[in-house]
């Protein structure tokens, strides 16, 4: 059983247009769906459509609809009331795949709250093969949520305690290593942004650019406690890095039509991989297999193991990088 927490879960509004967006104008949308969504919402609904056991933990009253959106999608979950809604988040889908995210802060989420969706993932992650902590953390909720609840799980459960991957950006990512190893998880999965920021290693299209510079600025992670970092780089695939070595993965050539939910697809495919039993490679396989299959897909629609095409991933090795010196 694979357990998520989503603390920013939100409703996805897509709005498709025929024609490019026009600032400042007035256009008429093609089409308006919605969808229970957030990162960790995402990667459960994922994970169940290639045949795992999950549960996806969440703040949310019940008739949110959200949390309505899940029960109708049949989505193992546990909502806890907050008394407020949850937030919705914007994408504009231009007709050439471009897709413009606007994203709302989320509902103010107190002490009491957070605690009892603490005990609510304790509780759902007993006994679990994974946790998987993913998405913004929203107003209330400090930075180093993440990297205290890591110490918490392993602390708390003990040897019961899951492998935990986090998916998170800016501080509260930065903060699960500034906690020193009880709050490093088994697995994190930057974007190139993500990772250039950590690491101070260029920009992210640098670093898309470059999946050596990628691999090496990854690894640096690992060194820095990281279990392994499965780092996505958009259209350019992915490398993961752990202490066994590191990998670099690319995808034939796909159409893109939405990019939402690509990230959470790739994590999920790795998670897939991994519960099949496969090795460091397979898992980076099945991530890019995934993701690319995400936006292929429109909106926040997440992939089935139908949708994807792990024969048009490519996975090298990449080559040890010289030692470095200075900052993880
Ligand atoms: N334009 C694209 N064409 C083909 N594949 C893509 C493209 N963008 C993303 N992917 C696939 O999706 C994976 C994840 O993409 P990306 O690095 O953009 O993640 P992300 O920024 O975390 O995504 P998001 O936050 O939108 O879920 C990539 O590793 C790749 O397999
Ligand atoms: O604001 P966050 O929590 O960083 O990201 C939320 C979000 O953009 O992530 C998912 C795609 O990865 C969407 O379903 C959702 O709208």
């Amino acid at each position: 059983m694979i357990a998520t927490l989503t603390m920013n879960p939100s409703m996805d509004r897509t709005i498709e247009l025929d024609a490019p967006l026009q600032r400042g104008g007035v256009q008429r949308a093609l089409s308006l769906t919605s969808q229970a969504a957030g990162k960790g919402v995402n990667v459960a609904r994922a994970l169940a459509s290639g045949g795992l056991r999950t549960l996806a933990v969440l703040p949310g009253d019940p008739h949110d609809p959200v949390v309505l959106g899940l029960a109708d999608g049949n989505l193992p979950h546990v909502a806890l009331p907050i008394g407020q809604p949850l937030r919705s988040n914007l994408t504009l889908a231009e007709a050439d795949g471009t897709t413009t995210k606007v994203n709302a802060p989320g509902p103010l989420l107190d002490a009491g709250h957070q605690r009892a969706l603490v005990e609510a993932v304790l509780a759902a992650a007993d006994g679990a093969s994974w946790l998987v902590l993913a998405g913004s953390l929203p107003p209330g909720v400090a930075p180093g949520f993440y990297a205290g609840l890591v110490a918490e799980v392993r602390d708390r459960l003990g040897a019961r305690a899951p492998r935990i991957a986090v998916d998170t950006s800016g501080e509260p990512l930065a903060a699960l290593f500034a906690a020193g190893p009880a709050g490093t998880p088994d697995l994190i999965k930057p974007n190139a942004e993500e990772l250039a920021e950590l690491t101070g290693e260029g920009t992210g299209p640098e670093l898309e650019a470059d999946h050596e510079r990628a691999g090496a600025a990854a690894l640096r992670l690992v060194e820095a406690g990281a279990g392994a970092v499965l780092a996505t780089l958009g259209s350019k695939g992915a490398v993961l890095a752990s202490a066994a070595g590191s990998w670099h993965a690319t995808h034939d050539p796909v159409t893109a039509r939405s990019t939402v939910g690509a990230g959470d697809s790739a994590l999920a495919g790795y998670l897939l991989a991994d519960a099949a039993g496969g090795g460091p490679a397979d898992c980076l396989r099945q991530a890019v297999a995934h993701g690319s299959a995400a936006v292929a897909l429109p909106g926040s629609t997440i992939p089935a193991p139908e949708h994807t095409n792990p024969r048009a991933v490519t996975v090298a090795a990449l080559p040890a990088p010289l030692p470095t010196e200075g900052k993880p």
